[in-house]
């Protein structure tokens, strides 16, 4: 996806240029064209601007979080800041933080994280958020739910007016000990909403999805609005057999969008 860009001011063309490395667009020169994958990469300059030298920083995961966290290990690098410890929310960020010299940690040393930075999946009009569609909702939300604060990275293809509007999966962490019949408890509380349970698998293979934590993942694909957010939380915790699920709600502080008419940031 390729997006014309308007000109940014201020500091969110600092940003922009910091991310991107574009010169400053003039009248003479054309608007910078950001793809999908750029304005991915806006978002979370912009937000790592936010982090500070001593800080303990949880880590996100996917391809919005991971610029924010080669941004700080360039920025660690340059000296620029100094004494940060991390706290990854998944095996693949442990493995890009430590190849960037990250120093790390978890939350039985660090129990209380200053900031979290991370992408998200969908992000409705209240900040709720869907995560997980990369699998690692369970450690996020461990991680993101123990932070001061917490900044949600998107791109605006993420907005939504209700979660799972998407139409995309919302994700639901599960043991695997007779999965499909938690799936189908998981179909069944939502049949109203027209629910189906997939068991996540890889495509080339068939065979399950297994998390960092060795469970499965249930998508599950809504045909309606679910309604109470909260009640829909509470129904799918109360079933055994599921570990988490990927609805995060009134957990982000800030978001920052990145978008075709630039950056724009709301908080709580
Ligand atoms: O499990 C994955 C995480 O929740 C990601 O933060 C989420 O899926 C967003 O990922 P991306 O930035 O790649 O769209």
């Amino acid at each position: 996806m390729a997006i014309a860009h308007p000109p940014f001011i201020g500091s969110e063309q600092a940003t922009v240029e910091a991310a991107l490395m574009v010169s400053t667009p003039s009248p003479s020169r054309p608007p910078v064209i950001l793809t999908q994958d750029e304005l991915k990469k806006v978002a979370a300059y912009k937000a790592v601007e936010f982090v500070e030298s001593g800080m303990i920083l949880g880590l996100g995961t996917g391809s919005t979080a991971k610029h924010a966290v080669e941004r700080i290990g360039e920025l660690l690098k340059q000296g620029i800041l100094k004494n940060i410890i991390g706290i990854p929310t998944s095996k693949m960020t442990h493995e890009q933080a430590l190849s960037l010299g990250i120093p790390l940690s978890d939350l039985d040393t660090h129990p209380v994280v200053d900031l979290a930075i991370d992408g998200a999946d969908e992000v409705d009009p209240y900040m709720n958020l869907v995560k997980g569609r990369g699998g690692s909702l369970l450690r996020e939300k461990m991680i993101e739910g123990a932070c001061k604060k917490f900044i949600v990275i998107v791109d605006e293809s993420k907005l939504v007016k209700h979660l799972g509007g998407s139409g995309l999966a919302m994700p639901v962490e599960i043991v695997p000990f007779c999965w499909k019949f938690t799936a189908q408890k998981l179909k069944l509380l939502f049949k109203d909403a027209g629910c189906v349970a997939m068991l996540r698998t890889f495509s080339e293979t068939g065979e399950p999805f297994v998390t960092d934590n060795g469970n499965y993942i249930i998508d599950l694909y809504f045909k309606k609005d679910i309604g109470d957010l909260k009640a829909a939380s509470d129904a799918i915790l109360r079933l055994t057999g599921v570990v988490e699920h990927g609805m995060f709600l009134g957990m982000a502080t800030t978001l920052i969008v990145a978008g075709e008419l630039g950056v724009t940031m709301k908080n709580k």
